[in-house]
């Protein structure tokens, strides 16, 4: 099975060229190729197959061609992935899959379709806004830290840390508690603390996530979109532009009337052949 590598701040994805969605992939396959001792290692699966050729996209067909099939790395299924689309794009452009240099290249997704626009060193993608719905809590640490739920397709819970609690300090080896009444199908949880101004933005945020599916990772963008939705509305504002740092780099998110821009850099770092037989099981 060829693959290819490639990762958006440092949460990274095995790609696989399935443009007829004919490869069987299963969760325990999805979860083997993400293992990081055993197999390629990835925070997630981005299996690139043609909207027409799979079940949960054919409805897309006529706006999308292409549909980006994400995997956690536990080998669930997850309705949008930020940077996994911005690296998917990355992916379709270096085979020669360019979208219109005005409206971007549309990509299916579980959540619906979204547009990415390639640039000279960054992919650019129009999330849609995010949806401040309702607060919540988790927890971590002993700490019960209240946060604010925002869907981005999937679902998050952004809570700001108190200024006595060290970001960097928080042991995310396990997984936060929270509301599962509220949360069922689970969430991603992103603890955020304001960072030092940053030129050409409005607001800056540091973040580290637990990602629902592949725990702690590098980068989350629907997390940074989430972080900053809700950091704009802490502000008072309606709309501007969020630098949000995450441990694998930085992302900005612009949020105007009508949509939220994910950008930041998207990298392809090797392309191979995985012996499938090799695989754990
Ligand atoms: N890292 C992604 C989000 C991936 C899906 C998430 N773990 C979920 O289950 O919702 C991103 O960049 O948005």
């Amino acid at each position: 099975m060829q693959f290819t590598k490639g990762h958006g701040t440092g949460n990274d994805f095995v790609i696989l060229d399935d443009p007829e969605g004919r490869l069987r992939l299963t969760p325990e396959l999805a979860a083997a190729l993400c293992d990081r001792r055993r197999g390629i290692g990835g925070d997630g699966v981005l299996r690139v197959v043609r909207a027409a050729n799979h079940p949960a996209a054919a409805r897309y067909a006529d706006r999308a061609e292409w549909f980006m099939d994400y995997w956690n790395s536990d080998g669930s299924l997850a309705e949008m992935c930020g940077n996994g689309v911005r690296v998917f794009t990355r992916y379709l452009s270096s085979i020669g899959v360019t979208g219109s240099p005005d409206t971007g290249l549309p990509v299916a997704t579980r959540a619906g379709v979204v547009r990415a626009l390639v640039g000279p060193d960054e992919i650019a993608v129009d999330m849609g806004r995010p949806r401040v719905y309702d607060t919540s809590t988790a927890t971590l640490d002993g700490l019960v830290l209240p946060g604010a739920a925002v869907d981005c397709g999937n679902p998050h819970l952004v809570c700001a840390l108190p200024p006595d609690v060290d970001l960097a300090a928080l042991d995310l080896t396990r997984a936060p508690g929270f509301d599962r009444a509220l949360f069922p199908a689970g969430v991603n949880v992103e603890f955020v603390t304001p960072g030092e101004p940053v030129a050409g933005t409005d607001l800056h945020t540091l973040m580290r996530v637990y990602e629902r599916g592949s725990a702690e990772t590098l980068s989350c963008g629907s997390g940074a979109c989430a972080v900053g939705a809700v950091a704009l509305r802490d502000a008072g504002l309606d709309t501007g532009v969020v630098a949000v740092d995450v441990p694998g780099g930085r992302l900005t998110v612009t949020i105007d009337e009508s949509t939220c821009w994910l950008a930041g850099p998207a990298v392809l770092v090797a392309h191979g052949e995985v012996d499938e037989d090799a695989l754990p099981r």
